[in-house]
């Protein structure tokens, strides 16, 4: 028993131990009395001794690692976990060590200042490794070699080597090495994550081939301008009561979720029943299916920079990741089942799920839901991400702020809002788009791509095994390439037609490259230059006095604008004239921008002019930002002619 201190004959081994039954610790043995003798002691006593000292020394830790130690180890100390590790790591040091003594390679150049065991992982205090690594680029040439605990990682920082990864040694990169949290997510059984082979190619025909191909895009894009409808009516509601001032994000993100559950389904459902777990509202599916797993999928787990220790159990980290991954699991298969229900009843339509069901019916059960959730999840993010760094840099910018609203102008006229068919005559959005995900590109640092064989990338020997981190944030910010990289200008972009990101140039790499590039950068082309045009077209945005101040970016798998983009958004003042013609008055309201206009319009609809002159809309009217009249999507057919000089009254109106 751990008070007793048994006496026990030498057999136990010169380092501490655990008992088979895990209560006990056997420390080192100890002469007394001519004899050895052994100390056993309860863990629990062993933990409460050390707990202060294992606080003290996780608080004096650089950031990063003091989180990777908490995630990893929790606030309390495992000190079986810990001390298990600690030779384990040693051991792999060793071997990994022995590996290396053999035949000279040309190696590429190391970062120096690396830790036997730890490698750089202390060097990298930034929680954005992917500034750390600009960074060395900059002192070491654009790849090095960096160890993070026993992994080897080559790192590249040029357009020309990531064409070499990604293009000319594919055949030996195309794995993905995977953390723990990638792995629970996704069970490699989504297209981005996958290994390249035959799964990863039929997988990747079939989203390609049904939702994210040009073909089904151009038949998607009435559910891209609702969507875009949504975000101008929601900036419109967000003016009533603030003062002008907007969360753009949320009101994009509120258009986007729609969206793209239902280019998937053919209906975004309000709510949603699941077996154990209630029933949902919409915004709960939406942080079931994207920002949870978001959230979690970065999770670090010290095991994978020790592969030899994965069997050491970190249970906290999987059994939070995992909840988050069964709960994702059950609402997509809910939302599956109710498909299924509703495909008995009526004919399939062009909706993804019901091609899916329908044409692909030996999918797994477990391929299946993957391959309905990744379109939900990837719709919903990056270019949210985008859209939001790019009316930040505009609103900052007024003068380029106002010649996109020339262009836009010029190209529609005052008459009606900005459509996709506008975005060929519009070169300085789309340069604008360019510049933004060169200088914001949403994915910094792809996802680690693993040896498996020995290739020469840029003459150096990069042996199997090891894992090349294409680091898209250093091609993009090449001081070679572009001038000035931490400027945002548009103008580096306009006019430059070889500007392809990454389909041929790889200048700008923020859609990858290669086998391996983006399948949604053709959604991502008619969502993010639509969502900038269509708030400019409609509102002047200025930023608050410290919106500045606010913006740092941070990381999630995404890279994020750290706050919410506020500003304030000015309905612009036009002359509307309707003539004779067929119009979609919710576009005309839209187009307005005006409310004065959008209620009148709304009215006139309703056939209702009269009603202008009663209390009930001299109120709507004199706040100039209440909704509630502003809904009628329909066909006029009737000649009128409609005057708005006043934002926030009828008299111009009138
Ligand atoms: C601004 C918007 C976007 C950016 C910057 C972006 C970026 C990326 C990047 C960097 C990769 C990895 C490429 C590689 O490993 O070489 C990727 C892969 C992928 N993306 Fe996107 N993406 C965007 C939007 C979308 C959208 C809207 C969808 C679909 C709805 C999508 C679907 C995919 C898929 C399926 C893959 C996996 C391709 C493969 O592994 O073969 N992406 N994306």
């Amino acid at each position: 028993t751990p008070s007793a201190r048994p006496r026990i004959k030498l057999t136990v081994p010169k380092v501490p131990r655990f008992s088979t039954s895990r209560r006990l610790v056997l420390l080192p043995p100890r002469r007394l009395n001519e004899k050895f003798v052994c100390r056993a002691m309860s863990v629990d006593t062993v933990i409460d001794a050390m707990q202060p000292l294992y606080a003290k020394a996780v608080t004096s830790l650089p950031g990063p690692l003091a989180d990777l130690v908490r995630n990893t180890l929790g606030e309390q100390l495992n000190v079986l976990g810990v001390l298990l590790a600690f030779v384990v790591i040693f051991v792999s040091f060793m071997l990994s060590a022995r590996a290396f003594g053999g035949e000279k390679k040309n190696l590429p150049p190391s970062i120096p200042g690396g830790l036997p065991i730890l490698g750089n992982m202390l060097q990298m205090t930034d929680k954005r490794p992917h500034k750390t690594f600009f960074k060395w680029a900059q002192e070491h040439g654009p790849i090095f070699h960096v160890k993070t605990g026993s992994i080897n990682n080559v790192v590249i920082n040029s357009a020309d080597l990531a064409k070499e990864v990604m293009v000319t040694n594919f055949d030996s990169i195309s794995t993905r090495r995977m953390t723990t949290a990638m792995w629970i997510l996704t069970e490699k059984k989504m297209v981005a994550m996958s290994d390249y082979g035959d799964e990863h190619r039929m997988l990747k025909k079939m989203v390609v081939g049904n939702l994210l191909g040009i073909t089904t895009q151009r038949a998607n894009r009435g559910i891209r301008e609702d969507a875009l409808n949504t975000m101008i009516d929601d900036i419109f509601k967000d003016l009533k009561g603030t003062e002008g001032m907007v969360d753009i994000r949320e009101c994009i993100k509120y258009a986007l979720f729609p969206f793209s559950m239902r280019q998937v389904f053919g209906y975004a459902p309000e709510k949603l029943f699941v077996e154990g777990i209630g029933e949902l509202g919409k915004w709960d599916i939406f942080n079931i299916l994207v920002i949870d797993p978001l959230k979690h999928v970065i999770e670090v787990d010290w095991r994978n920079f020790f592969p030899a220790l994965s069997w050491v159990p970190n249970s906290a980290l999987e059994t939070r990741v995992k909840n988050t991954h069964d709960r994702k699991l059950k609402v997509v298969g809910a939302l599956i089942e109710e498909q299924r229900k509703q495909l008995q009843t009526r004919e399939p339509t062009k909706c993804y799920a019901d091609i899916v069901l329908t044409e692909f019916p030996n999918l797994s059960p477990i391929l299946l839901k993957h391959s309905i959730w990744e379109p939900i999840i990837e719709s919903a993010d990056t270019t949210l991400v985008t859209s939001e760094w790019a009316l930040y840099e505009i609103a900052k910018d007024p003068k380029m702020q106002e010649r996109l609203y020339s262009e836009i102008i010029s190209v529609t006229g005052n008459k009606r809002m900005v459509t996709e068919d506008d975005l060929p005559n519009l070169p300085l959005l789309e340069a604008i788009v360019k510049e933004t995900l060169r200088h914001y590109a949403p994915v910094t640092l792809l996802p680690p791509r693993y040896v498996s064989a020995d290739v020469k990338i840029g003459g150096y020997d990069i042996p199997k095994d090891w894992d090349v981190l294409i680091n898209i944030y250093g091609i993009n910010w090449d001081p070679k390439v572009w001038k000035n990289p931490e400027v945002w200008n548009p103008d580096r972009c306009l006019g430059d037609k070889s500007l392809d990101l990454g389909i041929k140039d790889f200048r700008i790499l923020s859609f990858g490259g290669g086998k391996r590039m983006c399948a949604g950068m053709t959604q991502a082309f008619a969502i993010i230059p639509m969502n900038i045009a269509a708030i400019v077209q409609h509102f002047e945005l200025t930023l608050p006095p410290n919106e500045n101040v606010n913006a740092q970016d941070t990381v999630y798998l995404t890279s994020h604008k750290l706050h919410p983009l506020r500003a304030f958004a000015r309905p612009r003042l036009q002359v509307f004239v309707v003539t004779n013609e067929m119009y979609d008055i919710g576009a005309c309201f839209r187009g307005a921008g005006d409310m004065a206009f959008c209620i009148s319009a709304a009215l006139l609809w309703r056939g209702a002019i009269d009603f202008l002159s009663q209390p009930a809309a001299r109120k709507v009217s004199r706040t100039g930002l209440d909704h509630s009249v502003y809904c009628p999507l329909g066909v006029l057919n009737t000649p009128i002619a409609i005057y708005s000089s006043n934002v926030a009254g009828l008299n111009g109106f009138r």
